[in-house]
């Protein structure tokens, strides 16, 4: 009987099966988990029964989590809320804190299994979170929100593996082969294509409004406001602009958007909420990431209380309420918050 155990949360995807065979090689007892988070059966009859070819292959035991109740309460909900509100959500980060490393820990806990793996492409040494060594690859900001206290039990086994490789080693297993060649799931893991389908089947999402200048003048229209998120520059018309035109605010109350140039869209400090630090901090300098695909940028923090205030090294071009300020020090996470 092997003396070290963990649960590795098996979606069938490449990542977690190279993750639960690399964690096995090093002499873990690995226990797999499939997680139902949203309600597409189709998808998960698909996923599950890879991840249970992988769990034979492997050996082990695939548990089948049904947690779609509190997915849909705690990601989904507030993901279609977000927009309703005329926020960007970021659902992975709330995912992570509340499903992923919230209720899978509670499902270790209840086999008695200290530690827990996944395949996200980030490095841990047992205290902090470090970037990947796969920067093209790197998950650590959607891991921003994560409760420090749970950090020490958690392992990363692709943290120093460039997903080439990953899928190179997983190429090698014949039985493992289509995993490695299958296309990379979509970015959130119930959007299929585009968010706006999600929203669809709650609301009425097209409903033209009108498109305002930063003077208040009506200058076109759009589709509906659920249709934009901060910075973006296509989907509506502004009569007479020669030069691009990008939204700056979102009215879902009078479902309207406001709309300008590149250089209206700067911004310099911000505001934020929902907290989260692996440390003590009250004030620091770091770096901050204010959307998942964007370089970092030096800034300055003072939290208080409930709130904090990010004031920005260089400007950034585009805000949007809802996603999440991540901060690091270097390639070691600080934490974020939310942009209000
Ligand atoms: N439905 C699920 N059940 C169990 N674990 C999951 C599930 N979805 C994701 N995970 C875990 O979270 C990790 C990161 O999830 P993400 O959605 O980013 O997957 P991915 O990069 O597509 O990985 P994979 O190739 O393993 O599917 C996965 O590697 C896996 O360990």
């Amino acid at each position: 009987m092997a003396e070290k155990k963990v649960l590795v949360g098996m979606s069938g995807g490449v990542d977690s099966t190279v993750a639960a065979l690399l964690l096995q090689k090093e002499g873990y007892e690995v226990v797999g988990v499939y997680m139902k988070l949203h309600d597409n059966e189709a998808y998960h009859r698909e996923n599950y029964a890879k991840a249970r070819r992988v769990g034979e292959y492997l050996g082990v035991e695939v548990h089948f989590l049904d947690i779609s109740g509190d997915f849909r309460q705690e990601v989904y909900d507030y993901f279609v809320e977000e927009y309703r509100t005329g926020r960007t959500p970021n659902p992975c980060v709330v995912c992570n804190r509340q499903i992923k490393f919230g209720r899978m820990l509670e499902f270790a806990d209840s086999l008695g299994i200290e530690k827990v793996a996944t395949g996200h492409y980030v490095r841990s040494d047992g205290r902090y979170i470090y970037m990947a060594r796969d920067r093209s690859k790197d998950q650590s900001y959607f891991l921003a929100q994560v409760r420090k206290e749970v950090i020490p039990r958690l392992l990363f086994p692709l943290g120093e593996w460039l997903k080439e490789e990953v899928k190179a080693y997983a190429a090698e297993i014949p039985v493992l082969q289509d995993l490695a060649t299958q296309k990379e799931s979509s970015e959130i893991c119930f959007v299929e294509n585009d968010y706006t389908e999600v929203l669809q089947r709650h609301m009425e999402i097209d409903r033209e409004g009108e498109v305002l200048n930063e003077a208040g003048e009506v200058v076109g229209t759009h589709k509906g406001y659920m249709h934009y998120t901060i910075g973006k520059r296509r989907g509506f018309t502004v009569r007479g602009a020669h030069d691009p035109h990008y939204v700056l605010s979102v009215d879902p109350e009078r479902n309207r958007i406001v709309v300008g140039t590149r250089e209206k869209l700067e911004e310099r400090s911000f505001e934020i909420s929902r907290i989260n630090l692996f440390e003590d901090l009250t004030e620091f300098d770091c770096q901050v990431k204010v959307r998942y695909r964007t370089r970092a940028i030096p800034a300055h923090v003072v939290i208080d209380g409930e709130r904090g205030r990010v004031e920005l090294g260089e400007p950034v071009y585009g805000l949007a309420r809802g996603q999440f300020a991540v901060f690091y020090d270097g390639e070691r996470l600080l934490g974020g918050g939310e942009i209000l």
